[in-house]
């Protein structure tokens, strides 16, 4: 797996397409690995090395590339919609992109994670809640300095492997109060093991609210393990919250939840708030098809069932 250094020197040299900004948010579970992020950050880009958070990308691709066809191989260049020449549409080979770009359609941003458990903190990052809170008062205050945004988690927020399926909200609302004390821009407060129900979501969510904490400052962070990632979502936007994570495909899960499957998937998420009324800007076909190509990618299963209906109407 690529570390921080080779991957912010790849989207620096090889900028992806996209018509609209992205955020790179980079995991960091201690000082020490925002320093390294630092290093690595000011050695792939010096001439921006004061401000980390506005990475700006030349060159950047006026329209984005054609999505890969299911089954292109990664080896062929992918078709380049844009060179030193804007809107050309030429199969330039992606050496061409050298250099950043003035406008910043690429912004990146920071997270720390917490747990409500002791017993995942434990797991997950060798410390005591109090101690990565603490942890976390380093790391926040260094990225501010240097104009990072940062987003925190807190895992295992409705059902712990190690402590069952009752976190306490009140813990949660602690942690997440804590966080937002200490400057982070939004807390995602995480599903992580799927054991999260729609009672338990709306339990947490009073308790978030008691806690003075705005729906504004929420994002809601949904593991699909026993499937109701979607049910649980909709809890959250019945009060107010509007920022979810979801992954392409269903990918992800955690490495210290025993079985945690993936994130909800984005195309189910996204083709449930469409069917809510809500406009989310995404492009669900063109999202099913991303899904279906790197879940090939990968060699696993794509585990989005909206997405596997759409592309399968599509390649009808
Ligand atoms: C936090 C530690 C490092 C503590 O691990 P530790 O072993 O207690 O660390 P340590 O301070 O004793 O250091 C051990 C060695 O690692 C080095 N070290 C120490 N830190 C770093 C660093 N950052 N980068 C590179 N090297 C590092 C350190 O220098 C030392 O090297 P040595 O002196 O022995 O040669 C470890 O527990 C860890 O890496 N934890 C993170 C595990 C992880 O990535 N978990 C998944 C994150 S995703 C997640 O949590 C879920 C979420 C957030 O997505 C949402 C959800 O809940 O669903």
């Amino acid at each position: 797996m690529a570390n921080s250094a080779d991957i912010l020197e790849s989207l620096n040299r090889y900028p992806p397409a996209a018509s609209g900004s992205i955020a790179y948010n980079f995991l960091v579970p201690n000082l020490k690995g925002l320093e390294n992020l630092l290093r690595a950050y000011d050695a792939a880009l010096p001439t921006k090395s004061e401000d980390p958070a506005s990475l700006q990308h030349r060159d950047a691709p006026l329209t984005p590339p054609p999505s890969p066809k299911p089954g292109q191989m990664a080896s062929e260049p992918a078709p380049i919609t844009s060179t030193q020449h804007p809107n050309a549409m030429g199969s330039a080979p992606l050496e061409q992109f050298s250099k950043p770009s003035l406008d910043p359609p690429h912004t990146y941003e920071i997270s720390v994670f917490l747990a409500a458990t002791e017993a995942f903190s434990r797991a997950n990052t060798n410390c005591s809640i109090a101690e990565s809170i603490d942890r976390c008062k380093a790391i926040i205050s260094l990225a501010k300095s240097r104009s990072l945004p940062v987003r925190g988690y807190v895992s295992v927020a409705l059902g712990c492997p190690y402590e069952g399926p009752s976190t306490p909200p009140s813990e949660v609302a602690e942690i997440t109060a804590s966080l937002l004390e200490m400057g982070v821009d939004e807390v995602s407060v995480a599903d992580t093991t799927g054991m999260g129900t729609a009672p338990k979501t709306r339990e947490l969510l009073k308790a978030l609210f008691a806690a003075g904490i705005s729906p504004n400052d929420l994002a809601l962070h949904f593991h699909d393990t026993y499937g109701q990632a979607l049910v649980n979502a909709v809890v959250g936007l019945e009060h107010g919250i509007r920022t979810f994570d979801s992954s392409v495909g269903g990918l992800g899960g955690c490495p210290f939840s025993k079985g945690a499957t993936g994130n909800v998937s984005t195309e189910d998420l996204v083709h449930c708030l469409h069917s809510l009324g809500a406009t989310t800007g995404v492009d669900l076909e063109e999202m099913s098809r991303i899904g279906g190509w790197i879940s090939e990618e990968l060699g696993r299963p794509n585990e989005s069932r909206a997405g596997k209906a759409i592309l399968s109407r599509l390649n009808s």
